[in-house]
C-alpha cells in the first residue's frame, strides 16, 4: 500500500514498533543504513514481534538505492521543518514516506531536494520541538490509509 523509509533510525524500540505498524496496515518498512543497532538487538525484539512480521523489512545502503529498487516512488519527507500541513495531502498507494533519525531529524540536503509541497508538517503545538519518531509514523500512515478508506489491498 505505502511504503515507510526511516532514515538510519538510532532507537530499537521505535523501529520494533514501526515494524508491527507496518505489519498491521500493509505498508513495507525501509530502513537506510547505517542502523543504530542490530536487527536481532533484544531491545527491539522485546516489541514482542512475530517472524512474518518481519517480512516486509528490507535494509537499503542509502536512500538513493532505496528509492530506485521501489521504482521512483512519489517521496514525502515528514520533517518538523517542513511548513506543508500533511493533512492536506491526497495520498496514493505507492507513495513513500521518509522519516528522519531520532536525535537530528533528517538532513539538510536530503530535505532540500524535495519541493516543499513534499516536506510535511505534523501539527505540534507552538514551543514544543517534535513528536516521537515511531508517534509520527503512525500518524502519517494512518492517515493515508484513512484516505484511502482502510482498503485492505
Ligand atoms: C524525534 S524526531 C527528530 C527530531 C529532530 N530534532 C528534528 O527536528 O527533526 C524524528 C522524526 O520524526 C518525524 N517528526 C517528528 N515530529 C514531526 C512533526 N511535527 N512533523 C513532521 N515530522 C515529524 C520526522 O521525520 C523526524 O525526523
Amino acid at each position: 500500500m505505502f511504503h515507510v523509509i526511516l532514515f538510519q533510525p538510532e532507537i530499537p524500540p521505535n523501529t520494533g514498533n514501526i515494524i508491527r505498524l507496518c505489519a498491521n496496515t500493509g505498508c513495507s518498512l525501509h530502513l537506510i543504513e547505517p542502523l543504530g543497532f542490530d536487527l536481532d538487538d533484544k531491545r527491539l525484539r522485546r516489541a514482542g514481534l512475530d517472524y512474518h512480521e518481519y517480512a516486509p523489512v528490507q535494509r537499503h545502503a542509502d536512500l538513493r538505492s532505496c528509492l530506485e529498487k521501489l521504482g521512483q516512488p512519489r517521496l514525502f519527507a515528514f520533517t518538523t521543518k517542513g511548513s506543508q500541513p500533511f493533512h492536506e495531502i491526497d495520498f496514493q498507494p505507492g507513495d513513500a514516506f521518509l522519516f528522519g533519525p531520532e536525535s537530528r531529524g533528517l538532513p539538510e540536503d536530503i530535505r532540500e531536494a524535495l519541493p516543499s509541497g513534499q516536506r510535511l508538517r505534523l501539527p505540534m503545538k507552538p514551543g514544543n520541538r517534535s513528536l516521537n519518531l515511531s508517534n509520527s509514523v503512525a500518524v502519517a500512515v494512518f492517515e493515508a490509509w484513512r484516505q484511502q478508506g482502510f482498503a485492505l489491498q
